[in-house]
């Protein structure tokens, strides 16, 4: 926006936790290059731009008071997050006074009431995390901060109306810094750089609110594919489903099969049919778009993984699995069970293949929350794993055993797996069809 005289925005970086890189971006001048590979509709796009749009960094957990001055600022706008899945939570042991409080929403809610005792306007607030309703959310919980902090209706009053959270949704695939190609890029580029960030040329920001933020920030304006709309549903939906569900199928089941990133996974025969075939026969009936809509999204999601230039690791997807599956995979599969009275066979091997990974019966491990490891560690104490493991509703928010048939074919799975590996489980459900 800046670069097409739209815009003279900067930028101040807030590190959230203690840890991070804000430190690494100073000793470089506040500068990054983002490097953008791969095809965009057949054609090949390589290139980089660096970006010069932070002004400064702010460590909260070093320096709380110029943390707070931030609140002094008029020139600011917009509160931009993306504190991961994690960040969006509500910590009962945060207090105003604390410097800093440990939660995103605590210490947000400590600048904005910094900003309302100052008179002065609130801010837009928007939100990246890939959570549903994430503005929506984060409001709630600075909603209910003001009330455990007793900091008074006026404060309310001012959240509610000179305050605007919006909801996003951010799809752009972003493996991060490109350990393999950076000295490469470096010596390419004449400069040194540790926080090169990689990405797909894709990109789609989707913002679900008040209308006004076109004209405030005149992203699409500047060429960028954002839509402000009132309803972000259908978006999130075709995004969850044929995007990151797939991820979630084929990051067990590959990783079984010793196939270590996504762009293999879509080179391998077996499973790229697999995938295709899961896409056009469990996921794609199952969505309430037009259908041409998601056929046209579902070849670009394939284009996007077959990227040659993006070493998307399935391990770094496989973290938190559990709570993935139960969000990417499990609407899927239960409106696809309510239409067809069958179960989505590939789907269902996913789930089979997470049973095995979670019972210890991989090579590698699971990497998941202190809590789904330790559910699971009792689980597999149990007589009939697979049945207690799907009847546990804390995992999956319900009890998975209702569904007709379903305890009996993860069992087949299970062994199916055990026995002839993945690649022939794989193969058998291609053999199979549908
Ligand atoms: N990487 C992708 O391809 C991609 C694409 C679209 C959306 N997303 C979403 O964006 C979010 C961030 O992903 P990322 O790849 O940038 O992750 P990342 O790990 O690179 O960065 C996350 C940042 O969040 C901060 N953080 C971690 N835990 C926190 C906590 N408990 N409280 C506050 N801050 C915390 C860390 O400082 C870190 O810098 C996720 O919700 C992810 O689902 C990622
Ligand atoms: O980032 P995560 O760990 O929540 O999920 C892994 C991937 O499915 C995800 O990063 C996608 O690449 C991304 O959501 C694409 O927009």
């Amino acid at each position: 926006m800046n670069k097409h005289g739209l815009f003279q925005g900067g930028v101040a970086v807030v590190q959230p936790i203690d840890r991070g890189m804000t430190k690494m971006l100073d000793e470089q001048d506040d500068l990054y290059t983002v490097l953008l590979e791969g095809k965009l509709a057949g054609k090949k796009v390589q290139e980089h731009e660096i970006v010069e749009s932070i002004n400064e960094t702010i460590r909260p957990y070093e320096d709380y008071q110029a943390y707070l001055d931030l609140a002094k600022n008029d020139a600011i706008q917009f509160i931009f997050s993306n504190t991961t899945e994690a960040g969006i939570a509500f910590d009962p042991q945060d207090t105003l006074t604390a410097r800093p409080q440990n939660s995103y929403p605590g210490k947000l809610t400590a600048l904005l009431y910094e900003r309302f005792k100052l008179g002065k306007k609130g801010f837009q607030i928007i939100p990246c995390e890939l959570i549903n309703h994430n503005g929506n959310t984060l409001k709630e919980i600075v909603l209910k901060y003001a009330k455990l902090w007793d900091l008074g209706q006026n404060f309310v009053d001012w959240i509610n109306t000179d305050n605007d959270f919006y909801a996003t949704l951010v799809d752009r695939i972003v493996p991060g810094y490109p350990k393999d190609r950076a000295t490469d890029l470096e010596r390419a580029w004449g400069y040194h750089d540790k926080l090169i960030v990689k990405a797909e040329p894709f990109l789609i920001f989707v913002i679900e609110g008040n209308k006004k933020l076109e004209k405030l920030l005149p992203l699409k304006d500047a060429g960028l594919n954002v839509v402000v709309t009132d309803d972000m549903q259908p978006y999130r939906n075709r995004k969850v489903s044929l995007l990151n569900g797939p991820h979630t199928t084929m990051s067990p089941i590959a990783r079984l099969a010793g196939i270590d990133t996504v762009g293999k996974v879509m080179q391998d025969k077996d499973f790229y049919k697999f995938i295709n075939d899961e896409m056009y026969q469990e996921i794609i009936p199952t969505v309430a778009l037009p259908k041409k809509e998601l056929v046209a999204y579902a070849e670009g999601v394939k284009e996007r993984f077959e990227n040659p230039y993006v070493n998307h690791e399935l391990s770094s997807i496989a973290l938190n699995s559990i709570s993935k599956f139960k969000a990417r995979l499990l609407p899927t599969f239960k409106r696809y069970v309510a239409t067809n009275h069958k179960l989505p066979q590939r789907i269902t091997l996913a789930l089979a293949s997470y049973l095995k990974i979670y019972g210890g019966r991989a090579d590698f491990e699971p990497q998941d929350t202190p809590e789904v490891l330790a559910a699971f560690k009792t689980l597999v104490q149990n007589d009939d794993y697979v049945t207690a493991a799907l009847a546990d509703a804390k995992l999956w928010g319900e009890d998975l055993t209702q569904y007709t048939g379903l305890v009996t074919l993860v069992k087949q799975d299970l062994q199916s797996l055990d026995q002839g590996g993945a690649r022939q489980a794989v193969q058998q459900i291609n053999q199979k069809g549908d």
